[in-house]
């Protein structure tokens, strides 16, 4: 088996993809951090939410906005709702896996908060409540899907953003939302500190 050969694929594969989405998703992704930002600076919260890796990305995010990215600063109102081991089981346990993040933004969201809910699929039941949830609740949803955007893409609102990565590989989808979670970051910063 010639692995060096497969991982040149996949480094070509990942270079190509990352370029469409340069001139695909700077725009959508831009817009989005102005609406974070916009939502902090109103005293509103943000809540993130995915599953397995999508859940790494939704806590990776939240960790910079509380901790810091780049350059100091206060520490901004997140809260990742993958991460509760209690609430995680007791939600799934009682009322089934679907309701594990919508019961969290029903116990937590207020209108002009912020969702920003990662599914490579945009098919996940658990992900597809939350967001009716935030809906429901009038929050503003951030939507970070791939292929097509699954059922997510006709549910999300003019006032809603959806960063829809072209590909249908969730290995490759999810390399780009680590990238985008960081964009998001600079944005919010370079809005809150300037750029630098
Ligand atoms: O990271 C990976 C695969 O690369 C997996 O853990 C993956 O995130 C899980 O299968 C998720 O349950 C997939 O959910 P979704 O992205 O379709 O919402
Ligand atoms: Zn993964």
């Amino acid at each position: 088996m010639d692995l060096t050969s497969r991982f040149n694929t996949h480094f070509r594969d990942a270079i190509a993809l990352f370029e469409q989405c340069a001139t695909e998703l700077s725009a959508p992704t831009a817009a989005a951090a102005e609406a974070l930002f916009l939502a902090l600076s109103s005293n509103c919260k943000i809540l993130a939410c995915g599953n397995g890796g999508s859940a790494a990305d939704a806590q990776h995010f939240v960790a910079e906005l509380v901790g810091r990215f780049e350059r100091e600063r206060l520490p901004l109102a997140a809260v990742a709702l993958n991460t509760d081991t209690a609430i995680l089981t007791a939600v799934s346990n009682d009322y089934g896996y679907e309701d594990v993040f919508a019961r969290q933004v029903n116990a937590l969201g207020q209108p002009g908060d912020v969702l920003v809910a990662i599914s490579t699929s945009g098919n996940s039941p658990s992900i597809v409540r939350a967001v009716e949830a935030a809906q429901e609740r009038e929050m503003v949803v951030i939507a970070l899907t791939g292929r097509g955007g699954g059922r997510l893409r006709g549910m999300l609102s003019p006032h809603d953003f959806h960063l829809c990565v072209p590909h249908d590989r969730t290995m490759r989808i999810q390399e780009v939302h680590s990238l985008l979670v960081h964009l998001l970051c600079d944005g919010i910063d370079a809005q809150l500190l300037g750029d630098a």
